[in-house]
């Protein structure tokens, strides 16, 4: 008995574009009763599983680095697993798998771990890859980083986020961008009510013979680097990254990765047990963006504050966008209930931004200024308004 594949869908697109969001409507539309979920997260502290709304109970989250190379053996793992769960029926049948990528995942690597593994291929058909593009920071974000490039280049469907922060000259300049690297895949407009419809996921089986030249190039790249990957144990290369941040270079013996989205970008996270007050979570972010928004190019956080720390503030900065932020109900079930910052920072040190934290909620280091002294010598904190 001949058994269909599997579709699966990738949903792609740069740090903070609006993947999540979008992945949180889509799994709102009954059609996606019996997908499976695989999440991705760039950074040492999950904060997307928290956030991301659903019944399904078939999310799977891949924690700890990057979907290129590092992830791609867990990857083909979790994709082994659920063909595996659904034969011995622990696992019910699934009618898709969507795999949302971190916004730093070069699309190739995990393309091919869905089309070039010779198992998974029996089981899955790659049926697109929908890339969501933000109007407001995705120009200048395609020419700085190649993956920015890559995720629209190999695009099936691409949904244009955020129309409404940027001005009718920026859209349209992005549109001609978008069109000039992709000219047949549709732009769909992310406001737009059929954007969250399961039907965005269907776009036919993979063919890069309908996008530009490049792709099939970065294919057959990845296809080799495969043949390399498997003298190797996926699972060792986990451990090549740092504890506290992500520096990027993957393991030594790993060259073709080494430095894939250069030494300069760092993730990390800071923790802190204590709730915060409003008003100095709001200046911490209020420095940090008007002094270095352009290096700061994602934070997520999850904030207890003093006033009522059982709604907990969820921020979201995106480049030069620090989006209105966001008081939830309740704490999301299965968290921890303490404040969590994710950031993800180019050419930005790290011990800056934690000594900056540390002044404006009390946790000061010695020999750095407390938040008391920060305030009284205004030279010091340009951009602070009170
Ligand atoms: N105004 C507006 N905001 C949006 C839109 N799409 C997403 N956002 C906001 O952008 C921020 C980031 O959105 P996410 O969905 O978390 O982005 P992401 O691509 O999943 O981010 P990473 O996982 O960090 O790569 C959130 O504050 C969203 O509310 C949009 O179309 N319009």
């Amino acid at each position: 008995m001949t058994q269909s594949r599997i579709p699966v869908s990738i949903l792609t697109g740069f740090l903070g574009a609006g993947k999540s969001t979008l992945l949180n409507r889509l799994l709102k539309d009954p059609a996606m009763k019996d997908a499976a979920v695989i999440i991705n997260e760039f950074g040492e502290v999950g904060i997307d599983h928290l956030l991301v709304e659903t019944s399904n109970d078939a999310v799977v989250e891949l924690a700890d680095g990057c979907l290129c190379c590092t992830v791609r053996g867990e990857l083909v793992d979790t994709l082994a697993e659920l063909i595996d769960g659904m034969q011995t029926g622990k696992v019910k049948p699934l009618s898709r798998v969507v795999i949302e990528t971190t916004g730093l995942a070069d699309p190739a690597p995990v393309m091919q771990s869905v089309m070039g593994h010779p198992s998974i291929a029996q089981h899955f058909d790659l049926d697109g890859v929908v890339t969501v593009v933000d109007a407001v920071n995705g120009l200048s974000t395609i020419d700085a980083f190649p993956e920015a490039y890559k995720q629209v280049a190999v695009a099936d469907r691409l949904i244009l986020t955020k129309k409404t922060l940027a001005d009718e000259a920026a859209v349209s300049a992005i549109t001609q961008r978008l069109r000039m690297l992709n000219p047949r895949a549709p732009i769909t407009d992310g406001d737009a009510e059929d954007a969250g419809s399961a039907a965005m996921l269907i776009n036919g089986l993979y063919d890069a013979s309908s996008k530009i030249a490049d792709v099939d190039r970065w294919l057959k790249d990845e296809m080799a680097a495969v043949g390399d990957h498997q003298h190797h144990d996926h699972h060792n290369h986990h451990h090549d990254h740092g504890h506290h941040s992500h520096g990027h270079s993957h393991g030594h013996h790993h060259h073709h990765d080494v430095n894939r989205h250069g030494t300069s970008i760092r993730s990390y996270s800071i923790l802190h047990d204590e709730p915060i007050d409003p008003m100095a979570i709001n200046m911490f972010i209020d420095l940090l963006r008007s002094t270095h928004g352009e290096k700061l190019l994602r934070m997520k956080a999850i904030v207890a504050l003093t006033d009522r720390p059982d709604k907990p503030l969820v921020l979201h900065g995106v480049q030069s966008i620090f989006h209105p932020p966001v008081r939830l109900p309740a704490w999301p079930e299965g968290s921890d209930r303490k404040t969590r910052l994710v950031l993800i920072t180019r050419d930005l040190s790290e011990s800056y931004v934690r000594d900056l934290f540390g002044a404006f909620t009390g946790k000061v280091a010695i020999d750095r200024p407390d938040r008391a002294a920060m305030m009284d010598n205004p030279l010091s904190v340009p951009g602070l308004k009170f």
